[in-house]
């Protein structure tokens, strides 16, 4: 088996890959927050494979992307105690004998690179990426690999936090698409205007894209809020909720 882990912003992502079935179980997902303590981390790593059927020798490649560099030692020396092995830790040198290329590798995350390469290595060509994570991200890839640009705004949940703690009066909501875009009370109108607002902006973000860009591009969706804009259906190709795991996987293999 496969181990791939994603740190995020929000959450650190434990992916377990089965190639007998080809399949990505379990995803166990931790907040970052508190996975930056090494017990905490130590703690539930320790708890998983004592609960779980697989057992840490099973685990024949780890590999980590991390856009939280506070986290990384602590990633190492839980895989190293636990697995007893190294984790390949994905840094720009990571990048130099993949399929996908960038020109500014030093800056771009890993979790995107990632899933460049994994939405590349599925498409073969031209292909968008939209990761709906703490930041709403668009990854454009092209016909040879190269990605051309990203876009990064804030995600959903960043937006809706950032509205409540700067207002005195606004309250928290659920993310959930309400029947109607014209908000109708303080709770309809914030879902409202974040939800449809949202799928605006995703939606008119492709369309800026595809302006600059010959090709009918494939786009396919990812990132822990990708099913929450029920409104965008059709715009994707592909919803793959394990894109950014994936990548990680098949960027380990290019550097072992
Ligand atoms: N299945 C889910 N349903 C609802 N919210 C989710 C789900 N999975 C993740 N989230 C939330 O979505 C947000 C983005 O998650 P994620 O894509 O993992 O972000 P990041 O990569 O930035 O850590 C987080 O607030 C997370 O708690
Ligand atoms: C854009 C991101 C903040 C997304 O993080 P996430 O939403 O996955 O937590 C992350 O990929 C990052 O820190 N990137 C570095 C800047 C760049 O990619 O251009
Ligand atoms: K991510």
């Amino acid at each position: 088996m496969f181990l791939s882990i994603d740190a995020g912003n929000s959450n650190v992502v434990f992916g377990f890959y089965d190639p007998r079935d080809d399949q990505w179980e379990p995803v166990i997902r931790l907040e970052t927050q508190r996975a930056m303590e090494l017990r905490y981390l130590q703690k539930n790593v320790d708890l998983f494979f004592l609960e779980s059927s697989i057992k840490p020798t099973a685990i024949t490649g780890v590999g980590i992307s991390s856009v939280v560099p506070e986290i990384n030692e602590n990633l190492k020396k839980v895989v190293k105690s636990s697995l007893h092995q190294d984790a390949h830790l994905i840094t720009e040198r990571s990048y130099r004998h993949l399929p996908v290329t960038t020109k500014r590798p030093a800056e771009m995350g890993s979790d995107l690179m990632a899933n460049a390469a994994a939405a590349y290595h599925h498409y073969q060509s031209h292909c968008i990426v939209v990761d709906f994570g703490t930041a709403l991200t668009f990854t454009v890839i092209d016909g040879q690999g190269e990605v051309l640009g990203v876009n990064i705004v804030p995600g959903l949940k960043t937006a809706l936090k950032s509205l409540f703690m700067n207002t005195s009066k606004l309250p928290e909501v659920s993310l959930e698409v309400p029947d109607s875009a014209i908000g109708k009370n303080t709770v309809h109108s914030i879902q409202a205007g974040i939800l449809y607002g949202y799928a605006g902006l995703v939606k008119g973000m492709l369309q800026a894209i595809r302006n600059e860009v010959p090709e009918n591009f494939k786009i396919v969706a990812t990132g822990g809020l990708s099913k929450i804009l029920t409104n965008l259906k059709g715009e994707f190709d592909q919803v793959d909720k394990n894109l950014t795991l994936k990548g990680i996987k098949l960027i380990t293999e290019h550097n072992s």
